[in-house]
């Protein structure tokens, strides 16, 4: 909880954020004065992502006696793992691990409307890098979705005391934890719980210096060379998974799904828009909105789809008196595009708009081996002409 004091220096100021695995708690250290991410994890299990980030913070070994200038650049936009303990408490064993903290992730932000053009462009080119690392040293992320993309505070953040902190984003906000029956909360359930803090700003407001990507949650990632992972084994939200996952779940995943997550992710950075939705719907109808939009899936797929009479007639056009989602091109328009204008938030020229779409479209192929790497994303023509420009002005 809050104040506690864990492994006798880290003392608990405010709550960032929890997941399925865990709770992260901004913690600063009590001698070093200095902020620092901790991941309690639940209790009683073995967590893999201390072990990928312990890989990715290792320097490459072609690369360990030259200089930093020669490091990828992508290393900076993933996590570093500093310190690792282990709490007991009522539940059990609790494995905690520290990292470098962030302010906020992408998905608290994309309630506040858009991101400047070139702060989006800055960011969808981070992300870029930072997979790009992440496969350049063997491994596959696994889970990008934008809860999993966090921004990194300004390098004066460590100047701030606790008390200036609380100044700034105000006390720790908590709501008591209550059965509904009214009766005694059985042992080992706090009776308050902290409500998590998000020190980001509105979207609009963010300049291209605050474009400060951290990619997290490596609980999901892989080696597919030597920890193979099945389709139907991918945790990646409905929305952001690759359609393999779903259409050949007995087949290993590979580099190119998280290429498919990384388009759906770069989308909704430049229009705060998802490209498909699973909110209140199946993954059969994501699978039908993929089609809407990109086109026709491999026919050997399409045949095997058994949902496939819900939404497409023998002949695969879509079943009439349902909604239809709008092509990739008419979607840009209507969902980024019309906003952008509308809002004032910078307008995609006709000549970018091409080179984007061309991007998503090959990112967004069905086929997995049809998708570029992250190499051949970096040097695509609309991240070389317009992400990169602006990737360089925000450092
Ligand atoms: N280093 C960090 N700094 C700030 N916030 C963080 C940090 N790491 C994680 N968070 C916040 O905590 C939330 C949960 O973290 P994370 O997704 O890593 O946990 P998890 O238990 O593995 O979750 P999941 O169920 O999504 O796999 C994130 O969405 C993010 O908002």
């Amino acid at each position: 909880m809050i104040e506690d004091i864990l492994d006798g220096r880290y003392r608990v100021v405010e709550k960032l954020g929890y997941g399925g695995y865990s709770t992260v708690w901004l913690a600063h250290h009590v001698c070093m004065k200095r902020y620092i991410a901790i991941k309690v994890c639940i209790a009683n299990s073995q967590p893999r992502e201390i072990s990928v980030l312990r890989a990715l913070a290792m320097h490459p070994p072609s690369s360990s006696s030259s200089s930093s200038s020669s490091r990828h650049l992508g290393q900076n936009l993933v996590p570093v793992p500093l310190d690792e303990f282990q709490l007991h408490g009522p539940n059990g064993r609790h494995s905690c691990y520290t990292t470098t903290p962030a302010m906020c992730n992408l998905r608290e932000i994309s309630f506040s409307r858009l991101f400047p053009i070139k702060v989006a462009r800055a960011l969808a080119y981070k992300l870029a890098l930072a997979v790009s690392y992440v496969h350049s040293r063997g491994y596959v992320h696994g889970d990008i979705h934008l809860r999993n993309v966090l921004v990194k505070p300004p390098a004066t953040f460590d100047e701030l005391s606790v008390e200036q902190l609380r100044e700034e984003y105000g006390d720790p906000e908590t709501v008591p934890v209550m059965r509904r029956d009214g009766k005694r909360l059985p042992p080992g359930v706090p009776s308050k719980a902290v409500v998590p803090l998000c020190m980001g700003k509105d979207a609009k407001e963010f300049v291209p210096s605050d474009a400060r990507v951290l990619l997290s949650d490596f609980g999901e990632s892989f080696a597919p060379d030597l920890d193979p992972r099945l389709g139907e084994d991918c945790k990646t939200p409905v929305a952001m998974r690759p359609p393999e996952a779903f259409f050949e779940p007995g087949l290993h995943l590979s580099y190119s799904a998280d290429i498919w997550s990384l388009a759906t992710a770069i989308w909704e950075i430049i229009g705060m828009k998802a490209l498909f939705s699973s909110e209140f719907v199946g993954i059969d109808e994501v699978a039908s909105q993929q089609i809407d939009v990109l086109g026709p899936i491999p026919s050997s797929w399409f045949e095997r789809w058994e949902a496939r009479t819900l939404f497409f007639d023998e002949h695969g056009r879509p079943k009439k008196a349902r909604h239809v989602w709008p092509r990739l091109n008419d979607a840009f328009e209507e969902c980024v595009q019309k906003y952008r204008r509308k809002l004032d938030a910078g307008e995609f020229s006709r000549e970018e708009t091409a080179a984007l779409l061309d991007l998503m479209r090959r990112m967004l192929s069905f086929r997995p081996e049809e998708r570029p790497t992250t190499e051949e994303v970096l040097k695509s023509e609309w991240m070389v002409k317009w992400a990169l420009p602006d990737f360089e002005a925000s450092l």
